[in-house]
């Protein structure tokens, strides 16, 4: 099992999504932005690593939600999610094919990797 957190990046009244490239597994999936745990790590430094370094930003993070195990055949994941707020950054993408910055209702309309779909589920019941 591998441990990928990811954000729920809140600014205003917006969402940021990514879609993972062509040359990546689950190509051009959505997905909330992260990635994969290494050795040492903990959930959080990941989180800000993995940002710094796919997107270029800086988060605050407010909550965690929770994780959503999958397992994709070749591979299993679970997926720990965060609630943050955009703090600063240009957004540049050092892997994703494109991002957008999506209100709660567009959310439901793309085409997610499985393992964010209880996610997206549980963010949209809160209350924020
Ligand atoms: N970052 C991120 N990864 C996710 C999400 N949902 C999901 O299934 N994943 C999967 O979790 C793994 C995270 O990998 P990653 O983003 O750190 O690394 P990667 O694509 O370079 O790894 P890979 O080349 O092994 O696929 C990938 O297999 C990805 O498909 C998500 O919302 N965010």
């Amino acid at each position: 099992m591998i441990d990928v957190t990811c954000a729920i990046i809140l600014w205003e009244d917006k969402v940021l999504v990514t879609q993972r490239s062509e040359k990546m597994s689950l190509s051009l999936k959505w997905e909330f932005p992260g990635g994969k745990i290494e050795r040492g790590e903990t959930a959080e430094s990941c989180l800000h690593r993995e940002l710094m370094e796919e997107l270029n930003i800086q988060v605050k993070i407010l909550r965690t939600l929770s994780p959503s195990s999958f397992d994709y055949g070749k591979f299993s994941i679970n997926l720990i999610p965060f609630l943050v707020n955009y703090l600063s950054g240009e957004i540049i993408l050092a892997e994703h094919e494109t991002y957008k910055w999506l209100s709660r209702n567009e959310l439901k309309d793309i085409d997610w990797a499985p393992a964010d779909v209880p996610i997206l589920e549980e963010f949209l019941k809160l209350n924020i």
